[in-house]
């Protein structure tokens, strides 16, 4: 089998949701490939933290996994917990006839207050699925063996819809050729290595251990690449009150070139023109952030929606294939 299902993009491109069938019912998921849970806002989940979400109920079409539970917690201290169930779950027409779905019994503040997101869809490695006493696949894990072709696609855009698709690759959906770099699996991570960096032409440095990851916004680079970028930047500043870099909105913000596989790959500089960074509008938030205390480089939404990014397990050794849109 093989489908195709939307990525709607949220305010700013924080986050984008897909429209996920669990156990007949539609919810809209954050698909992640920085993690591995496929958890739900649930009937189970208490009316004061589920108020205006959409919610699985699992007595539908659910099969209990009794004694099994999970709890997870992300990069930004949120987090969640609950119970687990079998359903059926279908994502543009692919249907995962038993997956593991994670039943919130509890939802950490930023989950409560994002009521357009229902939830999470992991697509990072199973070996980092949180439920126990037995760990769970992922969607992509459980349905890979009936896929067409082992892998799924990211084409994430900025301000508009884009696609997951599993099973299949799109030629229109890129240019140029898709240049392929092995992964490390080791810390459940679709992991690779980048190499330099470059914006006016001139260097930055490199960037090095990496992961391509849809659940993250930014892009969370060294520290010495970081700074090196935002020298460019006349005004731009590393503030401790709004939480990072900025610099004024009517800056120009240049280009930034990364290079993978002996590519390099741009990332327009007003996809890096993040967001407002107060209410003024005066002052904007930098798209490119340090990746201090995190230990790899994050190359999350604002990379991956210039990007078209093939996440292949096709052989025994997964790999990514990386194209411009
Ligand atoms: C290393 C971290 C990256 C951000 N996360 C995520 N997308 N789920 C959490 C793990
Ligand atoms: C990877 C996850 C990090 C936490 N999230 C959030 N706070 N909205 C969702 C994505």
């Amino acid at each position: 089998q093989s489908g195709s299902v939307a990525a709607n993009p949220e305010q700013y491109d924080e986050s984008y949701l897909c429209p996920v069938q669990v156990g007949g019912q539609t919810l809209n998921l954050d698909f992640d490939t920085g993690s591995a849970d496929l958890w739900v806002f649930s009937t189970l989940t208490p009316a004061s933290e589920s108020t205006g979400h959409a919610k699985y109920n699992p007595k539908t079409s659910g099969k209990a996994k009794s004694g099994y539970t999970w709890n997870i917690s992300y990069g930004d201290n949120s987090g969640a917990s609950g119970t687990v169930y079998a359903d059926k779950v279908v994502v543009g027409g692919v249907t995962a006839t038993s997956q593991a779905v994670e039943a919130a019994t509890s939802v950490s503040t930023q989950f409560m207050q994002d009521t357009d997101n229902d939830g999470l869809l992991g697509l990072a490695f199973s070996t980092i699925n949180t439920v126990q006493p037995q760990q769970q696949t992922t969607f992509f894990d459980t349905v890979k063996g009936t896929l067409a072709k082992k892998l799924f696609t990211v084409d994430l855009k900025a301000g508009t819809a884009g696609t997951y698709d599993f099973g299949y690759i799109d030629n229109s959906k890129y240019s140029g050729t898709i240049t392929y770099v092995p992964v490390k699996t080791t810390n459940g991570f679709w992991e690779f290595t980048a190499g330099a960096a470059t914006a006016n032409n001139r260097s930055l440095g490199s960037v090095g251990d990496a992961i391509a990851d849809t659940g993250t916004t930014l892009m969370y680079l060294p520290t010495a690449v970081t700074s090196a970028y935002y020298a460019q930047i006349s005004g731009s500043t590393n503030s401790a009150d709004a939480g990072g870099y900025i610099f004024p909105c009517d800056a120009d913000v240049p280009d930034f070139h990364i290079a993978i596989g002996g590519k390099s790959f741009t990332v327009p500089g007003e996809y890096i023109n993040f967001t407002p960074a107060d209410n003024s509008g005066e002052q904007c938030f930098g798209g490119i952030q340090p990746n201090t205390g995190i230990g790899f480089t994050i190359l999350g939404d604002v990379f991956l929606k210039a990007m078209f990014v093939v996440f292949d397990q096709t052989t025994s050794a997964p790999r990514l294939g990386f194209a411009a849109q």
